[in-house]
């Protein structure tokens, strides 16, 4: 690892500080790593709660450990440690965290040794930002989810003053977001514009707006994407804020970097909040090459038992073989035993599926015997897909999602849209589609973008560069401190 050359003094030291949901946890973390590659000193604000689920499911400390400095701190999350954090809840967490986490954050600040030279935040916690400014400290932003759907939120006002939104008619093309003139429908805008008032102080997406559109005050932008796939979108979004750093797929530039200083990946270290089932790669192990459908809603995505036995029915009757994560707590309604579920999707399963409750998913997706993704695009799982070269099937549940499986269809090519749909024909359809009758028309494309993908995070790669950019930014904000 690299050493530090200028002195401890010198040697910067940056507090990294996500929402606490899993999708941006992760991303942090090996945004995090990778500073500590680098030699910088790293402290991972992580919330009480996520902390202690990854102390208890992974071995983060030990993995950890081999960076000197590399520090965990903790803050509260504002909610009750039985609070289920599925589904819509972020309202409640983001309430909280304003109220108890920002004058946690101060008090941290002005007492941690050595003091923070930089920040970097998640670009959804405007209340650091406000931290940051109040004590002087520079703080890049972080946005974890897509780049493109960063730029819808960014243009919500313009759609509103356009008379865009609100709106009931779902499949209208969106004229105001420029560089999406062509395929961008109501249906497609993220979950909360289809709220009936967009104006209520109170709403997810005046929330949204607002810290979004603080977003300039920032030094710059971190965004986990790469030239290839959304350079259009890089270069609307640098009209409004100039200093971007797109290093993405950063699951995929940490792999890089780790290959460079140890000669290996990641030691498939998973930052997951749930416990992994790993028998499920023993299973992929004896299934033929790419005729299994991966199936998984990320982390905070819920469905009703209505929703599951449909999804069930058409993975069933596809006749594929098919690994569906299930996660503990994502089943809404009566909660049903498995009495309740009819023997002939029982039996099917036994023959063709095989379901955990939290997998490997990055060891998943590059497993020879996957060959297409059920997802509910969440934007590491669709950046995972593209690196992987695996097409998708996409099911968006909320927030970036219906924006991502828009872009996945129509602008990428990479897959199917099953938007709004949940029915076993549909599914059934899709799933044969996208593994069979449609195949080439997605995996060439997929493959494409794939090869595109690692080249950018390899040495000389735009994002490879745009890391390197990052890291003597910091060192310099360090320096100037001196
Ligand atoms: O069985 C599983 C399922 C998921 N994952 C991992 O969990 C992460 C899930 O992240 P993501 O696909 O982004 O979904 P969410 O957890 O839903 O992420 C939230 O955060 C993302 C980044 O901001 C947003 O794009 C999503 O809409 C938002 O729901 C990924 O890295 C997966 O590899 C596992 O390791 N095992
Ligand atoms: C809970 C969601 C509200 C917005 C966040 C987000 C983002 O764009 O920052 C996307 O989805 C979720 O990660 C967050």
């Amino acid at each position: 690892m690299e050493k530090c050359q200028q002195s401890e003094a010198a040697c910067p030291h940056v507090l990294v500080l996500p929402l606490p949901i899993q999708g941006h946890v992760n991303s942090m973390f090996k945004l995090a790593e990778l500073l500590a590659l680098s030699g910088f000193k790293v402290t991972f604000l992580n919330s009480e709660h996520n902390h202690e689920r990854l102390v208890k499911y992974t071995n983060i400390t030990a993995h950890f450990a081999r960076y000197p400095g590399f520090e965990f701190k903790t803050i509260p999350d504002g909610l009750p440690d039985d609070h289920p954090r599925t589904g819509e809840w972020f309202l409640e967490m983001f309430d909280a965290m304003e109220m108890k986490t920002k004058s946690s954050l101060i008090e941290m600040l002005l007492n941690i040794s050595p003091p923070v030279d930089c920040i970097i935040g998640d670009g959804f916690l405007g209340f650091a930002l406000d931290a940051a400014n109040e004590l002087g400290i520079p703080i890049i932003y972080f946005r974890t989810s897509s780049a493109c759907c960063f730029w819808v939120y960014y243009s919500i006002p313009d759609m509103i003053q356009a008379g865009e939104l609100p709106t009931r008619e779902m499949d209208r093309l969106i004229t105001t977001v420029p560089g999406m003139e062509t395929f961008l429908r109501c249906r497609d805008l993220p979950s909360f514009c289809r709220a009936s008032n967009m104006t209520d102080a109170d709403s997810k997406i005046q929330l949204i707006v607002k810290e979004t559109r603080k977003t300039p005050q920032a030094h710059s932008l971190i965004l986990n994407t790469f030239e290839d796939l959304d350079g259009p979108i890089l270069s609307h979004i640098r009209t409004k804020c100039p200093h971007i750093y797109a290093i993405g797929p950063i699951h995929a530039q940490l792999n890089t970097r780790l290959r460079e200083k140890y000669g290996e990946s990641y030691d498939h270290f998973s930052n997951s909040l749930w416990e992994l089932d790993r028998s499920c790669i023993s299973w992929l192990d004896k299934q033929p090459k790419q005729c299994v459908i991966y199936v998984s809603f990320g982390s905070v995505t819920t469905t009703s038992r209505e929703q599951l036995t449909e999804l069930w029915y058409g993975l069933v009757n596809s006749k594929k073989r098919f690994l569906w994560v299930i996660r503990p707590n994502s089943v809404t309604g009566k909660d049903g035993r498995g009495g309740d579920v009819p023997v002939e999707l029982l039996e099917a399963t036994r023959e063709r599926g095989y379901i955990v409750g939290w997998a490997p998913q990055e060891e998943v997706l590059n497993h020879p015997a996957v060959g297409g993704f059920l997802t509910h695009s969440g934007w590491n799982s669709t950046l995972e897909s593209v690196v992987a070269g695996v097409p998708m099937i996409c099911w968006p549940y909320f927030a970036d999602q219906q924006v991502n499986s828009r872009f996945v269809s129509e602008a990428w090519k990479i897959g199917l849209d099953m938007k709004d749909v949940c029915d076993r024909k549909v599914v059934e359809m899709m799933v044969n589609d996208l593994m069979v009758n449609r195949k080439e028309e997605f995996v060439k494309p997929a493959a494409k973008m794939a090869k595109l993908a690692n080249e950018s995070v390899s040495v000389g790669g735009s994002s490879y560069c745009n890391l390197d950019r990052l890291i003597e930014d910091i060192r310099l904000m360090s320096l100037k401190k001196l």
